[in-house]
């Protein structure tokens, strides 16, 4: 499994916590910053993870910011990603079986690392489970340049 991680200013604690986490369970793992508290637009930053995930590159992103909504809304806007907010380990795994969430966002001023470790790890654990959502995922996609 490769993941993809990436923050702006105001996520950029948690996801050295993740990376560390997502790193000593010996799965690799490339950062695409930022790597200090200087100010930085979180579009930036989703658009990096979002193309190396949507271009196979990787199997999964995580992206961080303050809240989470801002770094995944700027992420969905790719084609082919379906980044999901999650603040509970039960939201993480549904969005893995049913919505076959590609990248999983959270946020550093809404929860703490010991949460954000255990979501990091349902995310990962769980799988897209097909059927009656296979057949909704397709109807996601299919919104893609529609309007
Ligand atoms: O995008 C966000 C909100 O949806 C994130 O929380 C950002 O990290 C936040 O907006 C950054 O705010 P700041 O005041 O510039 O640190």
């Amino acid at each position: 499994m490769k993941i993809a991680i990436g923050s702006d200013h105001g996520g950029v604690n948690l996801k050295a916590k993740v990376a560390d986490h997502i790193r000593s369970r010996n799965i690799e793992l490339v950062d695409f910053g930022t790597f200090n508290q200087d100010s930085i637009d979180y579009p930036d930053v989703s658009e990096k993870v979002g193309v190396a995930v949507r271009n196979g590159e990787f199997d999964f992103g995580i992206l961080i910011c303050g809240t989470g909504i801002g770094i995944g809304i700027a992420a969905n806007k790719i084609s082919g990603i379906r980044a999901a907010l999650c603040h509970d380990t039960f939201s993480a795994t549904a969005s893995r079986e049913h919505n076959d969430a590609n990248i999983l966002c959270m946020g550093e001023r809404v929860i703490g690392p010991g949460l954000a470790l255990d979501i990091v790890d349902a995310f990962l654990a769980a799988e897209f489970l097909g059927g009656r959502h296979a057949a909704r995922v397709d109807k996601i996609n299919g919104l893609e340049g529609k309007y």
